[in-house]
């Protein structure tokens, strides 16, 4: 069995970035035991904070990076860390801001990084601010293959279809997903857990930030589609034990996939 923490973090404007990094610090280090912990998406910088973002923004060896390999590497886990404003490349439409999740192994390295294809805030915000992702990623972690998407992505079923198709059995999704529209939220990570048999381990943000209410729910979905644990509105950790190995068995019990018409 794999023991997996999802901590759904709840901040407002009042908390700066430095003293959330320090209180998030602290908040994981009491997680030791677990196989994989995952935070949510921008949770540094502020899902919604958009004016905040270029003054946060660090590259994939950043303050948060570094303190989140040497996290991992203390507790011994797989530390998903959310995502961060990540200042890296110049990309094609000439901005150098990226919305990029990072995931570090039990000796702190750095396993892998995915940065968001989809963006969300139609002509404001992400769109204005970053440059799109293109590339698809997958990693092995515990014996699984974990695809990385984020937030707005869920929205986007071809995505997980690619994932799936290189191999994924489970998908890790950092979110800021505001409570508005949390019942889609919801919905479709349902529906990916159902209609990929993968297994779904989401992380959302609870509080108000940047007159934003955030959703929380975070949720951990077997490859069935049973909700095995959900989170409410608060800040809150989900502890859960999953098995990575029942994905291959729900597969084999109802071949459904073998029966996808390319
Ligand atoms: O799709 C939505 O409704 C919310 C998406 C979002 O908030 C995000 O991607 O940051």
């Amino acid at each position: 069995m794999t023991r997996v923490a999802v901590v759904q973090l709840a901040y407002d404007d009042a908390e700066s970035p430095p003293d959330r990094l320090e209180r998030v610090t602290s908040l994981v280090t009491s997680l030791e035991g677990h196989d994989l912990i995952i935070l949510p998406e921008l949770w540094y910088a502020g899902g919604f904070s958009y004016r905040q973002w270029p003054d946060y923004a660090q590259p994939l060896d950043g303050p948060v990076a570094q303190q989140f390999s040497a996290l991992a590497a203390s507790l011994g886990c797989v530390l998903h860390g959310g995502s961060i404003v990540e200042r890296g490349p110049m990309g094609p439409e000439g901005k150098d801001l990226w919305n990029t999740s990072l995931v570090f192994g039990p000796t702190g390295s750095l396993l892998a990084y995915y940065r968001k294809i989809h963006r969300f805030g139609f002509a404001v915000g992400e769109p204005s601010l970053m440059e799109a992702g293109s590339s698809v990623v997958t990693l092995p972690v515990l014996g699984a293959v974990a695809g990385l998407s984020t937030c707005y992505d869920l929205r986007f079923p071809e995505l997980y279809r690619a994932q799936l198709d290189a191999g994924a059995t489970v998908f890790l999704v950092p979110a800021a997903w505001p409570l508005a529209r949390v019942s889609h939220w919801s919905a479709l990570l349902r529906a990916r857990a159902i209609e990929d048999q993968c297994l779904v381990i989401a992380c959302n943000t609870a509080g108000t930030h940047a007159n934003s209410a955030m959703g929380g729910h975070s949720a951990v979905i077997s490859a069935s589609g049973e909700v095995l644990a959900e989170a409410g509105l608060e800040e809150e950790v989900l502890s859960v034990e999953i098995s990575l190995d029942e994905v291959a068995k729900i597969r084999s019990d109802f071949p459904v996939l073998q029966d996808r018409r390319l």
